[in-house]
């Protein structure tokens, strides 16, 4: 009950309106999460209150309708416990969604979350980005691509660029760091084919930091040596 209502009364602050149908879907999502987690690590935040915010509020605080078109082709990089893709998902049902993640019992999970929720329409795939972009079936054919809490953004972007088409988006849910990561990765940005597009900040009911949500547009398509070998984005970031 404590998580329903602070999802209801979280989402009214940041003007977003949930159907009875997404508020029983999120809060389904909620019970499994929390009866997963105590088999597998999943997710430090077990509060109610703070799933509902930290996560749950927080994944949609990303959504932009004038990007988010109908029957949108979208994929969570890095998406681990299905953040922000599902709760995207729940809240758009119409979305093309594909969750991402290296971990196999985190989509296990989320494919137990998919099924018991009732929600069609989701590809799960086990990968590293690095192999994942270099595939034709994912490369350059997205729309948006999402991720939160995977890199910092000059690595992130080489792992999620790639996935998007010209004319699409990167949207990385940032912490308070936000503008020290957005200096640092201007170079890769441009590398990759992007371009930042906006940066909106972000503050969720009831916490006092700022966070921010940067809106990276495709414009050109991602040369062939991107991304790099597993591990390289990381170990020598562009
Ligand atoms: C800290 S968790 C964040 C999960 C979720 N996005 C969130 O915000 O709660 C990072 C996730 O990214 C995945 N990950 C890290 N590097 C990856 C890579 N190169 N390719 C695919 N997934 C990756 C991990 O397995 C993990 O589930």
């Amino acid at each position: 009950m404590i998580f329903r209502e602070m999802l209801i009364k979280s989402a009214e602050e940041y003007s977003l309106s949930l159907t009875e149908e997404q508020i029983v879907r999120f809060s389904h999502y909620f019970e499994i999460l929390i009866d997963w987690n105590q088999k597998i690590n999943l997710t430090a935040i077990t509060d109610p209150k703070e799933v509902a915010v930290k996560h749950m509020i927080d994944s949609l605080s990303c959504y932009d309708e004038a990007i988010f078109k109908n029957g949108a082709k979208i994929i969570d990089v890095g998406t681990g416990a299905g953040f922000p893709g599902l709760p995207l998902k729940i809240f758009r049902p119409d979305l093309k969604l594909t969750l991402f993640d290296s971990l196999n019992k985190r989509i296990l999970f989320l494919k137990e979350v998919a099924e018991k929720l009732e929600i069609p329409d989701i590809e799960f795939v086990h990968s590293r980005a690095e192999e994942g972009g270099k595939n034709r079936k994912f490369r350059e054919v997205y729309d948006i691509a999402v991720s939160r809490a995977v890199a910092r953004l000059s690595i992130l972007s080489e792992l999620c660029l790639p996935f998007v088409a010209v004319g699409g988006f990167f949207i990385a849910l940032k912490g308070s760091q936000y503008s020290q990561e957005i200096k640092e990765s201007t170079r890769a940005i441009k590398a990759l084919g992007g371009e930042i597009d906006k940066i909106e900040n972000i503050k969720l009911p009831g916490l006092d930091d700022i966070r921010a949500i940067v809106y990276i547009r495709k414009i050109k398509k991602t040369l062939s040596t991107y991304p790099r070998r597993p591990g390289i984005p990381e170990k020598n970031p562009l």
